[in-house]
């Protein structure tokens, strides 16, 4: 996607409001130290008491404040939690130690698919979902043809949603969670499977939410470039370690350095 907002975060009073507050977080995941296939062989080696977990840190006492207004990048190579982190801000997962604090409402396009039911059909995914960001059924019913027309969907709405190529899910998925201004946009890659067409739409999209209703946009991109070129600030996550956080130039220029 071709970001582009041209506005200065900071409010006029001076005084920033902090939306997400991230505060020495730690994420904890137990993996089993062998594949196990089935739940019963799940329950045989566990009642045999040999099914043994070693722990892995996915993130190690991350801190970061977003206030109001910022549009925020995350960087980092694959595998150093940055997904981790949005899910946590995105109230997925719980941190193991830390606190997450989200100051309004929040929009996640986290997981490509979370939230859907591939059984059914995208109409009936679109309330699904409408109703676990909290929507009403009277505010989908009244947005409902809007954002099939914003996805460009409405000849295939009556189709399951196992039958939708990843694209086509993603185009519901942005579509129902920009049907509202949330105050929070949290955007992880899950928009890169749209063809550029529907990009340049998301796209526009955001700009608008950001630009014209200050919405504050925190989201994940491997492209350095577009990271220095939309945000203000930045945050660089390496093995699950904070390496930097600051202005965007600073931070993109060191994870440049990574190459070296
Ligand atoms: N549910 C889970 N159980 C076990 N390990 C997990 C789980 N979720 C993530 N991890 C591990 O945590 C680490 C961070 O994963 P994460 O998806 O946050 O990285 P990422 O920076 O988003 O990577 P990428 O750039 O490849 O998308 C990885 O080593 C991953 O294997």
């Amino acid at each position: 996607m071709a970001l582009d907002f041209n506005r200065d975060s900071a409010p006029s009073d001076g005084k920033a409001e902090p939306m997400i507050v991230v505060d020495h977080v730690d994420m904890v995941f137990n993996i089993a130290n062998e594949q196990l296939n089935s739940l019963k062989e799940y329950f045989i080696k566990a009642m045999k008491r040999e099914l043994f977990f070693r722990e892995f840190k996915a993130l190690q006492d991350i801190s970061v404040t977003v206030n109001r207004g910022d549009v925020y990048g995350i960087v980092g190579t694959n595998g150093s939690g940055k997904s981790t982190l949005l899910k946590i801000v995105a109230g997925v997962l719980e941190p193991t130690r830390g606190t997450c604090t989200i100051n309004g409402s929040i929009a996640p396009l986290i997981e490509l698919g979370a939230g859907f039911d591939p059984e059914l059909t995208a109409r009936e995914n679109v309330y699904l979902n409408g109703s676990l960001l909290g929507y009403s059924r009277q505010f989908v019913d009244e947005h409902f043809d809007s954002i099939i027309d914003f996805a460009e969907i409405r000849d295939f709405v009556d189709m399951p949603l196992k039958n939708y190529s990843s694209g086509m899910t993603a185009r519901i998925a942005f579509a129902i969670a920009t049907a509202t201004v949330p105050d929070i946009l949290v955007v992880d890659e899950a928009l890169s499977v749209g063809d550029f067409l529907f990009q340049e739409k998301c796209e526009r999209r955001i700009n608008e939410l950001v630009n014209d209703h200050g919405t504050t946009l925190l989201f994940v991109s491997h492209s350095i470039d577009q990271v220095e070129r939309v945000c203000q600030k930045a945050l660089w996550i390496e093995k699950g370690v904070m390496r930097m956080n600051g202005d965007v130039k600073e931070v993109c220029e060191a994870y440049r350095g990574l190459q070296q």
